[in-house]
């Protein structure tokens, strides 16, 4: 695909809009983007993106910027409030000021991190994402949810501060290793089960092309999730109620990822917590046996995992409490009653609830 894809998000319930745009050579736009009111910009990155961020910020000193480059950890290292306040204080020394501009450079990990850098300093900034990995460009980048781990669960510190703009430069995929590549594939499926089923069916069509970026859909099954995410947040940006449905596999996924202090993909951890809301679904009687069956099928197809440790159950549990979704006592977790018919399981009965982990638990 060489030609641009816009996807217009927001505009509605008093959010900026803004557009996603997905393509290549995408960085052409990063000025425009930043607008003439900005005199500074600082470009957010990852170590493993050393080389794009200093090219960036070389760019962006080209076009007449005073641009910095903050180089933060790889991966869930940089979502912490020491990371956090390490950017905080390369802004207060560059004296990055309201009319400044933040991009954020990398996988969901740096974007979250940058986003929420830019949603505290001086009460927020604008900043604009560049995600790089196929989660990022799906889902992270997309939606205005920004935020950090805390040592007692996952994304616990936030805000929604959307961005100026997303660019997704589908040649950044190139450099992906295959395991975050297929991570990503996680929120892909996703977004086929709660409202898009032909991404599913493009997926089953050839799943070995799928894991690459040389696939024939990739630009495709991007697009389609990236829609799926901007209707569902055009209406819903606060998590007020529909919004929710992005959060499904997501309960056990962050208590797995928590019990394995972040060291799991964020997306490997989903891909078993789909597994997990299926088996709940199919339990609570709410989904039928070949859609539950197709959660199995597709994510193995594509190397993602099913299982996690059996003996691990009592402290999922006590992860999922605090899980943003949980009202009081009452855990709550995003079903199926069908395919693309994403719904809310309140208060579960636990014993129905081990025996959907019973599936997952090896
Ligand atoms: N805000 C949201 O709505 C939202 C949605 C989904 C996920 N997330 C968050 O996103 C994070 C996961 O994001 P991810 O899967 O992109 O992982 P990641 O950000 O951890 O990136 C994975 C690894 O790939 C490296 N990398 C990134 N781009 C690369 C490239 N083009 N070439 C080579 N290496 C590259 C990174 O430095 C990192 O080491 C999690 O923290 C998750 O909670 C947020
Ligand atoms: O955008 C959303 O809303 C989502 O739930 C998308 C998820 O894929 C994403 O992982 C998100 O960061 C989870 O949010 P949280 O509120 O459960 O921390
Ligand atoms: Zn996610």
């Amino acid at each position: 695909m060489n030609d641009v894809t816009r996807i217009r998000i927001g505009g509605t319930a008093g959010s900026e809009p803004y557009e996603v745009l997905v393509g290549r050579q995408l960085l052409g736009e990063l000025g425009g983007l930043i607008g003439t009111r900005a005199k500074r910009v600082a470009v957010i990155h990852p170590e493993a993106l050393a080389e794009t961020g200093d090219a960036l910020r070389a760019d962006l000193a080209e076009q007449g910027y005073e641009a910095i480059a903050i180089q933060v950890p790889n991966a869930e290292e940089a979502k912490t409030a020491e990371v956090a306040a390490y950017c905080w204080k390369a802004l207060g020394q560059s004296g990055f000021t309201r009319t400044d501009v933040i991009v954020g450079v990398g996988g969901g990990a740096s974007t979250d991190l940058a986003g929420f850098v830019a949603a505290t300093w001086l009460r927020g900034v604008r900043w604009i994402a560049v995600p790089t990995t196929v989660l990022a460009m799906v889902d992270a980048a997309v939606g205005g949810k920004t935020g950090i781990n805390t040592a007692e669960g996952k994304n616990l510190v936030g805000s929604f501060h959307p961005p100026a703009g997303v660019l997704c430069d589908l040649a950044a995929l190139d450099s992906l290793p295959v395991n975050d590549y297929v991570s990503g594939l996680a929120e892909v499926i996703k977004a086929g089960f709660i409202a898009d089923p032909v991404i599913l069916d493009l997926i089953e069509s050839d799943p070995q092309a799928a894991r690459t970026p040389a696939g024939p859909h990739t630009a495709e099954l991007i697009v389609r999730s990236i829609k799926v995410k901007a209707e569902v947040v055009s209406s819903d940006l606060k998590e007020a109620g529909l919004r929710e449905i992005l959060n499904y596999g997501h309960t056990l996924g962050h208590a797995i990822e928590k019990n394995e202090r972040y060291k799991w993909r964020h997306g490997a951890a989903v891909s078993v917590g789909m597994h997990f809301a299926a088996e709940l679904g199919r339990l609570a009687g709410r989904l039928d046996d070949a859609t539950a069956d197709r959660h199995r099928t597709i994510l193995e197809a594509v190397g993602l995992p099913l299982h996690y440790r059996y003996d691990q159950w009592p402290k999922l549990l006590e992860n999922m409490k605090v899980d943003k979704k949980s009202r009081g006592d009452l855990l709550r977790f995003i079903v199926l009653d069908g395919l693309a018919k994403p719904t809310v399981l309140e208060g579960p009965d636990p014993a129905v609830l081990l025996a959907a982990y019973g599936e997952v638990g090896e």
